[in-house]
């Protein structure tokens, strides 16, 4: 069945041909964010979906940058933690990190270990998928 809700965040997102580099088709969500009642009904969907597929959720994670949009608007509605996902260099204490490549570029992520307990439920939260590879 067709989610309405989701037609109305597709017909939203700004398609654009060759950026930030000649062959990738950029798709821009912040249109999304500027109608309030789009961009609710969007955050309304991801709890629905986190609920359904994960209902024992103890920790949301958002990769930096557009992951911060949603991530902590999602833990609210589900009385969850937020722990971010940041690029090298911007978190403090002890850290994991992983290095990784994307569409157009590469980079290293780090996350704060003491955010997270061994065993616990996480959904990881972010903008998009591209290559799949964050
Ligand atoms: O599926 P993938 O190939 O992993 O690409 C998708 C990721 O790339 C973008 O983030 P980016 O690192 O460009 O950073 P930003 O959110 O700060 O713009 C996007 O927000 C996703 O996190
Ligand atoms: N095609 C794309 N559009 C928007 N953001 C992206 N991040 C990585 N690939 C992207």
């Amino acid at each position: 069945m067709t989610d309405s809700r989701i037609e109305r965040v597709k017909s939203l997102i700004k398609d654009h041909p060759d950026f930030p580099k000649p062959g990738i088709l950029f798709r821009d969500i912040f249109p999304v964010l500027r109608n309030p009642a789009v961009f609710q009904e969007l955050l309304d969907v991801m709890v629905e979906q986190v609920k359904a597929k994960a209902p024992n959720v103890e920790l949301i994670v958002g990769l930096e940058s557009r992951g911060f949009l949603f991530g902590p608007s999602i833990a609210l509605k589900l009385n969850c933690g937020f722990a971010p996902v940041r690029k090298k260099g911007k978190l403090p204490g002890e850290k994991e990190s992983v290095a990784y490549a994307l569409e157009y570029g590469t980079d290293i992520f780090e996350v704060q270990k003491e955010a997270f307990k061994p065993g616990q439920s996480v959904v990881i939260v972010d903008d998009l998928l591209a290559t799949g590879v964050q």
